[in-house]
């Protein structure tokens, strides 16, 4: 239950530095719940497996490049099935939702939820809350079985549907009550795992033998904690087609310009990878490195030296890069969706103009600048192959939690094992591209584009950026964030909120 906004934090302390973040669960506030043997252990598929269930101690490490005098660190509860569940499998009323925006893996995952909980747990009371968090009170449920989603997982989109905004937790819960629903799985992004929250907690205030899990979605990966997110891999990928085809086009007139917009609202994952995959693009504009257009050291400069070399170049822009340099131009309103997101300004269509009108001055080079915008096609399409392995992980994580009595908790990799980490630590912060990383620069020195940072920039950026996750790069400096940033209680939490 939250305290000022703060969730109570369930934490265990260890020799040698150990931190447990623990997730809530059922038994926390609801005592004496009668457990069953999992039904795992008689299923064929799974009895031959060596040590199938997962240690009631066992632990994932948030930080696994050591020193020798290092502490232990910050850990989350290991995801995976356990020898006791809390649920009889008759006894399982599960509901599936999808929030926020559509994402590549959205019906894999609703997938393997529903035939997951069928063939590993004989769950077969499954039902799909339509339209996103409205959904609960908006609208008539549909049921889910193993037949009715067999092939889902080839389409894009949701076949749940979803939405923005729309979130009454008390009529959510009321619906979550008097529907007799005791698994509720949420597939969303940070704002859906926000919402998630909220719900769990008034869960637990009415006492009810309700898991909650959240299955964490963005094609943006911008979700903190977790290696990275489904649907990204995918989209990375579909982007390289869009970049391929303004590389065609600019290659193919005098002085041709390709421009690609992607997605990323906040985080320029996205732009990043999709840049740093095609080795095609000449320079890489995101929202967490500031750029300016004119004078030395500029955009401007860079384009006409890289053209006069090449005679062509690909410009890659994330939708949330330089929104301050276009608000300046445009003096707009702050206008946000039904969300409370920022309503984005289009960088694409306002670069483009600024870039003509630069080269159409007089003394200029002329250019044959081409504007594509693959916004929607790089999320509406299905998962690719490892999306789709990574979607069915994910799916049966968050089950095999569920079952357990788990409860409040968001599922994901974290150093490529599956977790079962608090919903306040995925929701406090957004994942970002930390551009004093060397991620970003290998994209720096892969482009040779410049960084638009004067020495004095450079000195700031390093002492106001905080090291997120980095996407599997082991090496990254990024991982030295829960021992830098901790006071006294070297848990990456404020101090006084160890109490458990
Ligand atoms: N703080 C919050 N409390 C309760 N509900 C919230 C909160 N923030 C967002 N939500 C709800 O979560 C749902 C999805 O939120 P949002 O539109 O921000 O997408 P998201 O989950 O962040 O996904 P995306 O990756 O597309 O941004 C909406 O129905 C919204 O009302
Ligand atoms: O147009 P919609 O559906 O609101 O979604 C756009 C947003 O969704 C995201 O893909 C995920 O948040 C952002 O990158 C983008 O700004
Ligand atoms: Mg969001």
């Amino acid at each position: 239950m939250a305290l000022d906004g703060i969730p109570k934090m369930k934490i265990v302390h260890g020799d040698a530095g150990y931190v447990l973040e623990d997730v809530p669960h059922l038994t926390d506030f609801i005592p004496d719940l009668p457990t069953y043997p999992n039904p795992l252990q008689d299923n064929p598929a799974y009895s031959v497996v060596k040590q199938y269930f997962v240690n009631h101690d066992d632990t994932v490490a948030q930080k696994i490049v050591v020193q020798k005098d290092s502490t232990r660190g910050t850990h989350f509860r290991r995801a995976g099935p356990r020898q006791k569940v809390y649920f009889e499998s008759d006894e399982v009323q599960a509901c599936i939702v999808t929030c926020g925006g559509l994402c590549p893996g959205l019906n894999t995952v609703i997938r393997e939820i529903v035939c997951g909980l069928a063939y590993m747990y004989g769950v077969t009371n499954i039902i799909g809350i339509e339209d996103g968090y409205k959904g609960f009170y908006a609208r008539n449920t549909i049921s889910l079985s193993p037949r009715s989603v067999n092939d889902i997982h080839k389409r894009g989109g949701t076949i749940l549907n979803t939405s923005r905004g729309g979130h009454v937790t008390s009529k959510i819960v009321d619906s979550i009550q008097d529907r007799g629903i005791n698994q509720v799985y949420i597939l969303g992004g940070d704002g859906t795992q926000r919402g998630a929250s909220v719900i769990f907690e008034e869960i637990q205030r009415r006492g009810l033998k309700v898991a909650v899990a959240g299955i964490p979605k963005t094609i943006d990966n911008d979700i903190a904690v977790i290696d990275k997110s489904f649907g990204f891999d995918t989209a990375v990928e579909e982007a390289q087609r869009a970049i391929n085809a303004a590389h065609v086009e600019a290659e193919s007139f005098e002085n041709g310009i390709g421009l690609v917009k992607l997605m990323g609202r906040y985080s320029g994952f996205i732009a990043m990878y999709a840049t740093l995959a095609s080795r095609d693009v000449d320079c890489c504009l995101i929202p967490e490195s500031p750029f300016y257009l004119e004078g030395p050291g500029g955009l401007f400069e860079f384009m006409e030296k890289r053209l006069k070399e090449n005679g062509h170049m690909v410009l890659v822009v994330a939708e949330g890069a330089g929104q301050e340099l276009i608000a300046e131009s445009l003096r707009t309103m702050n206008h946000q969706d039904a969300s409370g997101n920022k309503l984005l300004l289009d960088v694409g269509l306002w670069l483009s103009q600024k870039i003509k009108d630069h080269f159409a001055n007089k003394g200029k080079i002329p250019i044959n600048l081409k504007y594509i915008d693959p916004t929607y096609m790089i999320r509406a399409i299905p998962s690719n192959a490892s999306d789709n392995v990574y979607c069915t992980l994910l799916a049966h994580s968050a089950i095999h939690g569920a079952m357990a009595g788990y409860t409040g908790f968001t599922v994901g990799p974290v150093n490529g094992r599956h977790a079962y980490i608090p919903f306040h630590r995925v929701t406090e912060k957004q994942n970002k591209v930390v551009i004093t990383d060397r991620m970003w620069a290998r994209l720096l020195s892969s482009t040779n584009q410049p960084s638009f940072l004067s020495p004095i920039d450079m000195e700031q950026v390093k002492k106001e950026d905080e090291p997120a996750n980095q996407l599997f790069d082991q090496n990254s400096i990024a991982d030295d964030y829960h021992v830098e940033s901790t006071e006294g209680n070297n848990n990456g939490l404020p101090d006084g909120s160890t109490s458990c």
